[in-house]
């Protein structure tokens, strides 16, 4: 459980700004709803600012004048403005958060598809933990930002560009007054809010270590409990938690502070206001309505900044989620089809052609997986591939699916260089038996029919027939229709093997590639899993690593491999004459282990 590298580190801020601009390329398409959320938006501010008004008519015409008519009258008023804006509210706040959740819908298909066109380096390079919580917890930062913060931003900036209109309008004096104290107000506001975001952004890394590290450890949980590893683990997710905790706790006291700062700051430039609005009311240069609407708008003003300053971390944090969205849409498959991939020959033969391959993992540069191998497989031949562990076995059927490209030589199936055609074309003729075959959340049918969904019920009866996965099938509660996999029945390493089978007799494939499994089935299972698969290969090109006598004692021919080499091949006979790393490792398995019959353990053990 080696820790890798997260994806992407915190970036400037400048960026965040054009990261944004991109998002906009996501709410394109609903422009309509986005023109009437505009609208409501500007609709309700101008129903807001209109409160001023209202209320400066209410004080002077109303009150001071003593005439219930008035009162009445700028009453009614009110109540109109008020249900404006309760609409136009209303509208907004439903067609935004419409758009926020299609946005994030199409985001969500967007990232998902994305990476599930991407190639084995990605995922080896990237915790699966991570890139769960980008689909997950990013794509909901987004949800809020773009469905409610966007929207209460764009309001509060109208509010405070209205607002500074209606104080200039209301009283010009009064006006320069409060735009002198505006620095004195944000500039400290602005200095914290720096460091409460600073801390947001610590508090949230904390986070992700807590949940990465949960999830690595859930998904090795059975080695966790084997190992009598809870109590350590219990620690370090102590450590992680707490970390998290602190860090929360440092994000807090801030916020804290800038809460407390940011009402006496605002509240002293208000105090302000009315004592010098206050003796012009006296001395008669201002009415009692007037001061009224401007200490209205000047609050109003206050708000929206407080408000503004506030989301403007969410809207950072945002920028950072989406920046790692992106970045992940971005993402290059290293394994692309070209431009005008060649079609492979049809009907398919499955040969197959292996020239000086050379390849090494991207992960691991030093090594060679695959040094210098060539070998070819006529159509309709079986052939083995044994070795001891860390050969290159694997390997070999990794590149063949062309989840990797050599990094010299050419791997030719029916004469086209398979990274002249298109990857799909050529894994559709290929089919994969691998050791621990996955079963999916699904029911059988699902299952056998898996990746080729055209084929009716009776076909993956007769697959599952000859796959001889029937006979326990049909046992199941429901039958076919009952559901495998992690929250269903679950199945034995026999079974699941035999269900592999099904899907690879349904795929019918020019190539089968066949990992066999190591552990010891018992013999009643072994004899049904081999019997299947011997259908199977028969008269189909099939390369199988092999660790049993019984499977390569019947094949055609064996390749025997050695640190990334061909280093003998023939047949089982011919080879154990040859006295070379092929009899040795037979000798050790067969001599010692008869049953098992298996072969593939490390030389010299
Ligand atoms: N994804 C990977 N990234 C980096 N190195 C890898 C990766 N997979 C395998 N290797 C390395 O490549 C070499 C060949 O591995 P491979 O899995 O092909 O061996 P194998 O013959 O199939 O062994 P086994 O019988 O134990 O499965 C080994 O040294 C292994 O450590």
């Amino acid at each position: 459980m080696a820790r890798r590298a997260p994806i992407t580190e915190q970036r400037p801020s400048s960026r965040n700004l054009r990261v944004l601009a991109r998002l906009f390329a996501f709410v394109r398409p609903y422009r309509a709803a986005l023109a009437g959320a505009l609208a409501a938006l500007l609709v309700a501010a101008g129903a807001v600012l209109g409160f001023g008004l209202v209320l400066q008519r209410v004080v002077d015409q109303g009150l001071s004048s003593g005439s219930v008519g008035a009162l009445n009258h700028a009453l009614l008023l009110f109540l109109v403005v008020v249900t404006v804006m309760a609409v136009s509210v209303a509208a907004r706040v439903y067609l935004v958060t419409w758009i926020g959740e299609r946005v994030v819908a199409d985001i969500r298909k967007a990232v998902f598809a994305q990476v599930l066109r991407l190639d084995p380096t990605f995922f080896e390079v990237t915790r699966t933990g991570e890139v769960i919580s980008r689909i997950t917890t990013d794509t909901s930062l987004l949800q809020v930002v773009v469905g409610s913060t966007l929207a209460i931003a764009a309001r509060n900036a109208l509010l405070i560009a209205g607002g500074l209109a209606m104080l200039i309008v209301t009283s010009p004096k009064l006006a320069l007054l409060v735009l002198l104290g505006v620095p004195v107000v944000i500039l400290p506001l602005w200095l914290l809010g720096h460091r409460v975001r600073g801390f947001s952004r610590a508090s949230q890394d904390r986070i992700a270590d807590v949940g990465a590290y949960v999830d690595e450890v859930l998904h090795g949980i059975r080695t966790v409990q084997a190992f009598c590893h809870e109590a350590v683990d219990r620690v370090r997710y102590g450590q992680h938690v707490e970390a998290a905790f602190a860090a929360a706790v440092q994000r807090s006291r801030a916020s804290a502070l800038l809460t407390a700062l940011v009402m006496l700051l605002t509240f002293g430039a208000i105090s302000v206001v009315l004592w010098v609005g206050g003796h012009d009311v006296v001395a008669g240069r201002l009415t009692g309505g007037e001061l009224s609407a401007f200490v209205f708008y000047a609050v109003l003003v206050a708000g929206s900044v407080g408000a503004l300053s506030e989301i403007a971390g969410e809207l950072l944090r945002a920028a950072g989620a989406t920046e790692r969205l992106l970045e992940l849409l971005d993402t290059e498959p290293r394994i692309t089809s070209p431009v005008h991939p060649l079609a492979l020959p049809g009907p398919a033969r499955g040969r197959l052609e292996l020239g000086r391959v050379t390849f090494r993992y991207p992960s691991r540069p030093d090594a060679k997986a695959l040094d210098d191998v060539s070998f070819t497989l006529e159509p309709g031949e079986n052939v083995a591939l044994v070795g001891p562990s860390g050969a290159g076995k694997s390997t070999v059927l990794q590149l063949l699916l062309r989840f990797y490209d050599p990094e010299s030589g050419t791997i030719r199936f029916d004469g086209v260089d398979v990274r002249d055609a298109d990857p799909r074309a050529l894994r559709r003729r290929i089919a994969l038996v691998p050791q621990d075959p996955v079963i999916f959340g699904a029911d059988a049918w699902e299952n056998i029919r898996y990746g080729h969904e055209s084929v009716t019920d009776d076909d993956v009866r007769r697959a599952a027939e000859a796959a001889h996965a029937t006979e326990f099938l049909d046992r199941l509660p429901q039958g076919f229709a009952t559901f495998l996999g992690e929250r269903g029945v679950r199945l034995s390493g026999g079974q699941r093997q035999r269900i592999a089978i099904a899907r690879a007799i349904l795929r019918d494939p020019a190539l089968l590639l066949l990992d066999e499994a190591t552990s010891a089935l018992d013999a009643e299972s072994e004899r049904l899993v081999q019997d299947a698969l011997a259908r199977l290969m028969r008269h189909r090109t099939t390369l199988i690593i092999a660790h049993r006598l019984a499977t390569v004692r019947r094949v055609d021919r064996i390749l025997v491999m050695d640190r990334g080499r061909i280093a003998a091949s023939g047949r089982h006979e011919q080879l154990m004459a040859e006295q070379g790393l092929y009899a040795r490792l037979a000798a050790l398995q067969f001599r010692a282990m008869p049953a098992a019959e298996t072969l593939n353990a490390p030389v010299g053990a």
